[in-house]
């Protein structure tokens, strides 16, 4: 049998990096999706092929669970990163389906930028465990389907991971994640704009470099209890669709995540021209060091701004996705 997910990207209004220390986030879904076919195979082997990886895409073949040698298409470092969120999106499927043996031939296609602060590693999860689990005959709500995909982001980034990411990818719109609690929010529609330096990142490296200067500064750590403070605060304003005040919190949560060391002078580029054209706020997104801006722009400036902006490779803007993961095929 053959299947088809999808699932959405998306950005932190606030609270990345804190949320992995349990203070409260709130990403925000977007459209922007990645969708993955699964099709059961007649062997134990999984084949991979990708169409949205930097350089052309690739095609990678191996043996199942006891790691055959890959036999890939394109330079190994780039598959071994890849793989290694697909690999585990395999497993709790083959998990999830009582199904340790099962082969998969399995494509990928995403229009959210890799490695760039968008959750390309959440969507891509979430529609491939939903996608596999219903290739193999057995459905999943949408809540297993984010707690198994936050149990392969954990795994990948080396034990550092939070639920904020593959729980809203796997619900849409807005939502609201504080340790093992996590809740889906009524929000308004937002004016998000996404500038995008062109450049990548690795979470797990980002999240390891925090974690190290909260350990050894005290304030990191109080950085760190600063940023839930104001994802409280930022929980009100949301409630209330204040706009004005959602743009200044975002604007001091970016303050606080270059406390924190995980901005870029790109990305400092970027949100002061998306402020310098009358943005309400405009922070990174997801972990930094390169990668995305979000900025709320209600009358268009910013995004005509960021994209007369040198280093800002791309900007677009970006409607809250309501739908999180969901079947794209009709059999
Ligand atoms: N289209 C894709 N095909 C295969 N793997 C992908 C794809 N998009 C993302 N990934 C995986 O997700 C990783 C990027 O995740 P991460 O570093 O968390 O950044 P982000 O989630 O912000 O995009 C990639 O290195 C790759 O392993
Ligand atoms: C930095 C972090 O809070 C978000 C990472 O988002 P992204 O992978 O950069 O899209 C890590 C996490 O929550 O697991
Ligand atoms: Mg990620």
């Amino acid at each position: 049998m053959s299947s088809t997910s999808s699932a959405p990207g998306k950005v932190y209004l606030f609270g990345e990096h804190a949320v992995v220390y349990g203070e409260p986030a709130v990403p925000c879904a977007i459209e922007r999706r990645a969708t993955v076919t699964v099709s059961e195979r007649g062997d134990d082997r999984l084949r991979v092929s990708s169409s949205d990886l930097s350089l052309d895409g690739f095609t990678v073949e191996y043996a199942g669970s006891d790691g055959g040698k890959p036999d890939v298409d394109v330079p190994t470092p780039l598959i071994e990163a890849a793989m290694g969120y697909v690999d585990a999106a395999v497993e709790q499927a083959r998990d999830a389906a009582g199904r340790p043996d099962a082969g998969f031939d399995v494509e990928i296609e995403s229009d959210i930028p890799l490695g760039a602060g968008l959750g390309s590693s959440a969507a891509v999860v979430v529609a491939g465990i939903d996608a596999a689990t219903r290739a193999l005959g057995v459905e999943l709500d949408a809540r297993e389907v984010a707690e198994r995909a936050y149990a392969v982001e954990h795994e990948v980034q080396e034990g550092q991971a939070s639920r904020a990411d593959t729980f809203c990818s796997a619900m849409g719109g807005a939502v609201r994640v504080e340790g093992g609690d996590c809740r889906t929010l009524d929000a308004p529609a937002l004016p998000f704009v996404v500038g995008y330096d062109g450049t990548s990142h690795d979470t797990g490296a980002l999240v390891s470099g925090v974690r190290g200067l909260r350990e050894e500064y005290d304030f990191a750590a109080d950085t760190v209890e600063a940023i839930g403070d104001l994802v409280r605060r930022g929980e009100e304003a949301l409630a209330d669709g204040d706009v004005e005040e959602l743009g200044r919190l975002m604007d001091f949560n970016h303050g606080l995540l270059s406390a924190l060391g995980v901005s870029a002078r790109s990305l400092d580029t970027m949100v002061w021209a998306a402020r310098d054209a009358g943005a309400q706020g405009a922070k990174l997104t997801g972990a930094g060091g390169g990668g995305c801006i979000v900025a709320l722009d209600e009358d268009g400036d910013a995004l005509t701004a960021l994209g007369l902006t040198p280093g800002c490779e791309r900007s677009f803007r970006a409607a809250l996705a309501t739908d999180g993961v969901r079947r794209e095929d009709a059999s």
